[in-house]
């Protein structure tokens, strides 16, 4: 147990192509953000667990008796190679008063958070008294990565606080990152609290919330990509809410319903992504603005794509229209249906350009903020080195 607590985080990411045909063994092009989410675990008194998680509204707390005695009933059914089944999850769903068809972002949150955390002390070492609060600067459910920063913040701080991987920093250091085979290891429970929120997850998010940078990802095979060029990416939100796990079954009924249709949309989908590496890996770090029409190409074709597998919305037609009318190109990410829209800017897109899109994409009712990519993966923060906007946020939640 670490005494003093701990912080982690975990960012937020953006598919640059390849959503959904990644679940069905192509390849995606994801890059983590520069939004996070954190985790702050303090040790507690009283043979509790106290969990708030502000994102979702959720404040709980169990007594650590009654965890265990769940725990040694269900023991048995932890299998961390597969995913959770149906019988594991409605036990935690009876312990937690949880409807048998709740898919609330509350009751998926608090259900995610009870398998890892029993899952993971069966395994490693028992739950210890703690309070545990976290907090995002992720929009929920919007299709930023938010469920997959959650679940490799929950994963990295259950894991240390069990004594399954180490304590990275050093004296005087603010930040410290895991070894490989440290993030192998909370990349895996991420991907099973994914399973809980996400029902088939690719496992794309939370590879990228847990190594960060740009990464390429086929079948849980990650590689990093080592050469990309500073991109300028706007990122819109129509907040037009929508579930990942909803989507990915539609999704997955369709190419049942039409598999000879479907399967070379797919194929299509997994060219551009292949495409799109080989331009960027081509791109010099600043690139000129001559590799752009190419980019746009594809961003433009894969909306279409993502459109006939069913995941488009009119919200997200509308933001593509909008940004086209000042020359720009965008498409969905994530499991699309609402939530978030990336637009492509030119290194020698200007701010007056790209301040008139922002207003008209305001004036729908959108939200759009431009961010950093290839933000570093899962991090142990010293307590001392987040800001004080962020701790103040943590303690009022
Ligand atoms: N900060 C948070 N605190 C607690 N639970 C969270 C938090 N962020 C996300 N979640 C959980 O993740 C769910 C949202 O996951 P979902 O996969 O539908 O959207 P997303 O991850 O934001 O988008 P995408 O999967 O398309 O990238 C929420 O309903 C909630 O259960
Ligand atoms: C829609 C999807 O491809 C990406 C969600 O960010 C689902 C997944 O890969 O698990
Ligand atoms: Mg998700």
């Amino acid at each position: 147990m670490a005494e003093r607590g701990l912080v982690v985080s975990a960012p937020g990411k953006v598919i640059l192509h390849g959503e959904h045909a990644v679940v069905h063994g192509k390849a995606a092009l994801a890059v983590a953000l520069g939004l996070r989410t954190f985790l702050c675990l303090r040790p507690g008194g009283e043979e509790r667990l106290r969990v708030r998680l502000p994102g979702v509204g959720v404040l709980r707390s169990w007594d650590l008796p009654g965890l265990r005695a769940l725990r040694g009933r269900l023991e048995a059914d932890f299998d961390e190679s597969k995913p959770p089944s149906a019988e594991l999850l409605e036990a935690l769903k009876e312990f937690a008063g949880i409807p048998a068809e709740a898919s609330a972002p509350d009751s998926l949150a608090i259900l995610a958070f009870l398998y890892m955390c029993l899952a993971i002390s069966a395994k490693y070492g028992d739950v210890p008294s703690a309070d545990i609060v976290v907090w995002s600067e992720l929009p929920t459910g919007a299709g930023l990565g938010s469920s997959a920063a959650y679940a490799v913040c929950l994963a990295a701080a259950l894991l240390r606080t069990c004594g399954a991987i180490s304590c990275p920093l050093k004296d005087g250091e603010t930040t410290a990152r895991w070894t490989e085979e440290e993030m192998t290891l909370i990349n895996s429970w991420a991907f099973q609290g994914e399973r809980v929120i996400h029902g088939n997850p690719s496992g794309v998010d939370n590879a990228v919330a847990t190594w960060g940078g740009a990464l390429r990802y086929q079948s849980g095979k990650i590689k990093s990509l080592k050469r990309v060029p500073t991109l300028r990416i706007l990122l819109t939100n129509t907040k037009v809410p929508r579930s990942t796990k909803v989507l990915v079954v539609g999704v997955k009924e369709k190419i049942l319903k039409f598999p000879a249709i479907m399967n070379p949309v797919l194929d299509s989908i997994d060219a551009i992504s292949q495409e799109c590496q080989s331009v960027l890996e081509a791109m010099p770090a600043n690139p000129s603005p001559e590799y752009y029409p190419v980019l746009e190409e594809l961003f433009d074709i894969n909306q279409h794509h993502l459109n006939v597998i069913g995941v488009g919305h009119p919200s997200l037609d509308r933001l593509c229209r909008v940004t086209a009318s000042h020359g720009l190109h965008s498409k969905l990410t994530g499991a699309g249906g609402g939530g978030c829209g990336i637009t492509l800017l030119r290194p020698d897109t200007t701010l007056l350009a790209v301040e008139a899109a922002k207003r008209d994409l305001c004036a729908c009712g959108f939200e759009c903020w431009e961010t950093d990519i290839g933000a570093p993966g899962v991090t142990l923060h010293s307590s001392s080195s987040l800001n004080a906007q962020v701790l103040h946020a943590l303690s009022e939640s």
